[in-house]
């Protein structure tokens, strides 16, 4: 979807792919062909209308000749019927699939942007994006644009043919087009600007009620429902506000356009009846002239009452341009094999919004293949985030992660990602059956395959109890699961991969005591000859780690073993004194 210099300048504003500005053009050619066919009824109408009058007016009626146009009118209203099929089928297929086909991309777009992109954009901003700009752009490419060209199209024919019978009416028809039009155009910078503000009140209203629904369970339990409705209450009234704005703008300028529009069918029929009377026009013209007249005004006022929303699109557009064009992760190199070599830290420094406070300061250890590296300090000191750095789910500001020498800024990201086995403290779950979220560790791994590792990560006593058992589904982010639940599922995922880089942040730390010591077995298996790299607050669990790193607001206080790093006595020493007078326990 992403624009060149070559895109033609429509298929850009409206960001478009190629197949779906191949399918606006032929819609619009659709309903052009629609528009003109419809004309044939009309003219039939208008010439019966003038052989009745003639009878009317004494002069003799050809019958044969209304016959014949009776016979064409029959031919002309199959043939509309044809157009009319086709124009449907043009339109509406063409602007659903091109929805599809938007939506499909910006979703496969997203999956390979940065991940510190995520973390400027609100995902209500993002869903927005994919629902309401894409529906909105679907609204006008079905019921808009095409027609909106038909219109402009018929309606020049139409003024044409009128010309060649009499210029002067012809005139008068049109001559208030130009006005209602030019008060159209005038309000458009008005209520552009109106639109913007409403769909920045639109998303505002929609993160407040996404923050209010997440925060339900919190919010009763603080006993605070009036004042975290309060945020909520003005975010809608300010989106209100600007609806019934947007709408009488709106409303009051093409109110104006159509009432000076229509002033036309006045200065028709004035000028005409000065005409008839200095004997210039005939009544039949007169009469013609104001069927005509009624027949052309319809999707006149139509184009007028749509130009405004057109003109808005512009905005909708830029956003879903803007989000095609977003650059994707960097780097495309091959990681295969890599995981299989050291993991190298060197001067990382990071900051979460690129340029603020720096959460890693020259971080600088190697975790040698096959061996256990625990990341051990401070809440807040840097643990999760060295881990997300290694999952390269972000790059260093500065400095270098390199696996067996090799920058991994330079990798694919998903190439060095099947180096990896992940288990976070957010475990993210899908709405689909327990098998299908396990077999995510590896698409296309056998029931059997994935059964074995769910049977390793000790989730079977819980699958059993569900109504379905392996075929229960796990409602969104696997809202029916408890957190030790999740781990297991997610720990389950790991097995299944069988990566060579395995990293553990807190990947028990939702498990009860009997569990925990049940999936430390099966964690152990998980780990058996690989890189690991693990994050515990508990320090027990990770005391016969071969190396531990102590972190310390962003930077290495301590890097040592267990023994080592006692007999120093320094900030490890002091954190293990501290559990074990919290906790009880002794090493
Ligand atoms: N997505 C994010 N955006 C901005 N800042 C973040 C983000 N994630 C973490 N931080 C900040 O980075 C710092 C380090 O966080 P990190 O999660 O790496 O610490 P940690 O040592 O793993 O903490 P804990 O032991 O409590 O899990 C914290 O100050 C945190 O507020």
């Amino acid at each position: 979807m992403a624009a060149t210099s070559k895109t033609p300048r429509i298929q850009r504003a409206l960001a478009l792919t190629d197949e779906g500005y191949r399918g606006l053009r032929r819609a619009i050619a659709a309903c052009t062909l629609t528009n003109l066919a419809l004309m044939v009824p009309f003219a039939l109408t208008v010439m019966v209308f003038g052989a009745v009058l003639m009878r009317l007016t004494g002069d003799e009626a050809d019958w044969g000749g209304l016959w014949g146009l009776f016979a064409a009118g029959a031919v002309g209203l199959v043939v509309v019927f044809l157009c009319a099929r086709n124009d449907y089928r043009r339109t509406y297929v063409t602007a659903y699939r091109e929805t599809e086909a938007t939506r499909m991309a910006l979703a496969e777009h997203l999956r390979r942007l940065p991940m510190s992109f995520f973390n400027q954009r609100d995902l209500s901003e993002l869903t927005e994006n994919l629902m309401g700009d894409v529906s909105s752009r679907e609204s006008l490419m079905s019921s808009t644009i095409p027609q909106l060209v038909a219109s402009c199209v018929s309606t020049a024919v139409v003024c044409a043919m009128l010309g060649f019978f009499e210029w002067r009416l012809a005139l008068c028809v049109f001559v208030t087009l130009p006005v209602a039009l030019g008060i159209v155009l005038a309000a458009r910078q008005h209520e552009r600007r109106l639109f913007e503000r409403q769909t920045k009140a639109r998303l505002a209203a929609s993160a407040q009620l996404m923050d209010y629904i997440e925060g339900i369970r919190d919010i009763r339990a603080c006993r605070q429902v009036g004042a975290r409705s309060k945020p909520m209450r003005a975010a809608l009234g300010t989106l209100r506000d600007l609806a019934m704005k947007v709408e009488l703008a709106v409303d009051v300028c093409v109110s104006a356009a159509t009432t000076v529009l229509q002033a036309g069918v006045g200065i028709t029929v004035f000028v005409g009846t000065m005409l008839l009377s200095g004997g210039e026009a005939d009544v039949l013209t007169l009469l013609m002239f104001l069927l005509i007249v009624s027949r052309v005004y319809g999707p006149i006022t139509s184009i007028l009452s749509q130009l405004p929303n057109l003109l808005s699109l512009s905005g909708r557009t830029a956003r879903l341009r803007a989000l095609a064009e977003e650059p994707v992760a960097a780097g495309s190199g091959d990681a295969a094999g890599l995981g299989e070599r050291s993991i190298e830290l060197r001067d990382v420094r990071f900051s979460y919004d690129g340029n603020g406070d720096e959460v890693l300061c020259g971080v600088s250890f190697t975790m040698e293949p096959g061996t256990v590296t625990a990341l051990v300090g401070p809440s807040g000191s840097g643990k999760s985030t060295v881990a997300k750095l290694v999952a390269r789910f972000f790059s260093p500001s500065s400095g270098a992660i390199c696996a067996g020498g090799v920058d991994l800024a330079g990798l694919d990201e998903e190439s060095w990602l099947r180096n990896v086995s992940v288990v976070f403290q957010d475990v993210t779950l899908f709405d689909d059956t327990v098998m299908e979220n396990i077999r995510m560790g590896r698409a296309g791994a056998s029931d059997e395959e994935v059964l074995a590792a769910a049977r390793a990560a000790h989730c079977e006593e819980f699958v059993d109890r569900m109504p379905e058992g392996w075929g229960t589904r796990l409602g969104e982010n696997g809202a029916r699961l408890s957190g030790g639940e999740r781990q297991r599922i997610s720990i389950a995922r790991a097995l299944l991969k069988d990566a060579p880089v395995v990293l553990l942040d807190e990947a028990t730390s939702s498990l009860d005591p009997e569990n925990e010591t049940l999936v430390q077995d099966a964690l152990s298996r998980l780990c058996a000859g690989k890189t690991v790299l693990v994050i515990a607050h508990r320090l027990r669990t990770v005391a016969g780690a071969d190396s531990i790193v102590v972190l310390d607001r962003g930077r290495v206080a301590e890097r040592g073993t267990h023994a080592e790093l006692m007999a120093a006595g320094g900030l490890y020493a002091r954190l293990v004194r501290i559990q074990q007078q919290s906790l009880g326990w002794s090493l």
